[in-house]
C-alpha cells in the first residue's frame, strides 16, 4: 500500500497563540513493499510526518493519501478505523501501553476491537510470540512480569496481530542493549523482505538507515530536502553534514582507511559486512595506493 504526502504542511495548536508550525510544504511517496528510513535532526519534524502515515494528525495544508483514501486539509476526515488498522504504528517504548492481565490477552485486543473471532485473534497471538523469539509460557503470564526487552516484543506483536499493510516504527530499539536492538532490527527486516511488509523506519541512528532502507528521506526545518536510495544519500557527507547528520559510522571508517593507505574502495559501504568484503577485496587485487 502506497502512502503519499503532496505539499503537506502543519502546525500544532493552529489558530491559538500557541501556533507552532512544523511541518512546510512536505511531499514524499512511500513506495509500496520499500523500506523507507525518515532521518533528520532534533526538531525536524520527523515524528509529526510519521504521526500523518495513519492521520493521528491531519494536515494543515496539503493532502495525505493513504492507499485509497486521501486525507485533505480543511475537509473533515470521517471514519479512520480502516487507515489506523492499515497502518500499524510501533511507538517509542511501546512497552507504556500494555495494560492487559496476560500477554495472550493483550496482543489479541487489537484484533477483537476490529472484529476478529476469538480463534483467529488466539492464533495470530500464539504465532507472534513464536517468530518474536519468545517462549510460549509468556502468553499466559502478566507482561509486567517480563523483562524489558521481553516487554518490547509483546508490544510490538501487538502493533503486528493488527496484519497491518504498513509497519511504521518510530525509534523501536530506544533504550536497548546493542544485541537487544540489533536483535529487534533483524526482525523487522526479515517481516520486511519475508511477507513484503512496506516499513517505515524514523530514526537517529545513520548505521540503521543505511543498513536496512532501501529509500531514504532527510527531513530538514520541517521540509523534506532530499529523498533517494541509500548509496546515493550517504556518499554526499557534505550534504548529510549540511542537514546535521553524520554519515554512518562505516563510511567514516571507509574514508579513514582510504586517507592511511592511499587506496580508493569505490563505492561507499553501508553495512560492517560490506566494508570488510571492500576491503578485502582491494587487498586481493592488489590494488595500488593514488
Ligand atoms: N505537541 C506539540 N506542540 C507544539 N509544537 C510541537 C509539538 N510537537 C512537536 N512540536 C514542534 O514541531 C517541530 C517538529 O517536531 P518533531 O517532534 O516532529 O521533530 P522530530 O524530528 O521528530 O524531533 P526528535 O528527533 O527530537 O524526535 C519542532 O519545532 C517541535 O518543537
Amino acid at each position: 500500500m502506497d502512502i503519499l504526502l503532496q505539499e503537506v504542511g502543519y502546525s500544532y495548536a493552529k489558530d491559538t497563540p500557541f501556533e507552532k508550525r512544523a511541518l512546510t510544504d512536505v511531499s514524499l511517496h512511500i513506495p509500496s513493499g520499500s523500506y523507507t528510513a525518515i532521518i533528520g535532526h532534533t526538531g525536524s519534524g520527523k515524528s509529526t510526518v510519521l504521526q500523518h502515515l495513519n492521520a493521528l494528525l491531519k494536515p494543515t495544508e496539503g493532502s495525505v493519501t493513504i492507499g485509497d483514501r486521501k486525507i485533505e486539509a480543511g475537509v473533515k476526515a470521517k471514519n479512520l478505523r480502516d487507515v489506523r488498522r492499515q497502518v500499524g504504528i510501533v511507538f517509542q517504548f511501546p512497552e507504556q501501553q500494555l495494560f492487559d492481565e496476560t500477554v495472550l490477552k493483550d496482543i489479541m485486543f487489537g484484533p477483537l476491537n476490529y472484529g476478529v473471532p476469538e480463534e483467529e485473534a488466539s492464533r495470530r497471538a500464539h504465532e507472534l510470540v513464536e517468530q518474536l523469539g519468545l517462549p510460549a509460557e509468556v502468553l499466559t503470564k502478566s507482561p509486567f512480569d517480563l523483562s524489558g526487552g521481553q516487554m518490547r516484543r509483546v508490544a510490538i506483536a501487538g502493533v503486528l496481530a493488527m496484519e497491518p499493510d504498513v509497519l511504521v516504527l518510530d525509534e523501536p530499539t530506544a533504550g536497548l542493549d546493542p544485541r537487544g536492538r540489533r536483535e529487534i532490527m533483524d526482525l523487522f527486516y526479515r517481516l520486511h523482505i519475508e511477507k513484503g511488509l512496506t516499513t517505515v523506519l524514523v530514526t537517529h541512528s545513520m548505521e540503521d538507515a543505511a543498513r536496512y532502507a532501501d529509500n531514504v528521506a532527510i527531513m530538514h526545518n520541517g521540509r523534506c530536502v532530499v529523498t533517494g536510495e541509500p548509496t546515493a544519500i550517504f556518499s554526499n557527507e557534505e550534504q548529510l553534514r549540511d542537514y546535521r547528520l553524520e554519515p554512518p559510522r562505516t563510511i567514516r571508517l571507509q574514508r579513514k582507511f582510504e586517507a592511511k593507505t592511499g587506496i580508493q574502495l569505490g563505492v561507499v559501504s553501508l553495512t560492517e559486512e560490506a566494508l570488510a568484503q571492500n576491503i578485502a577485496s582491494a587487498l586481493l587485487e592488489g590494488r595500488d595506493s593514488e
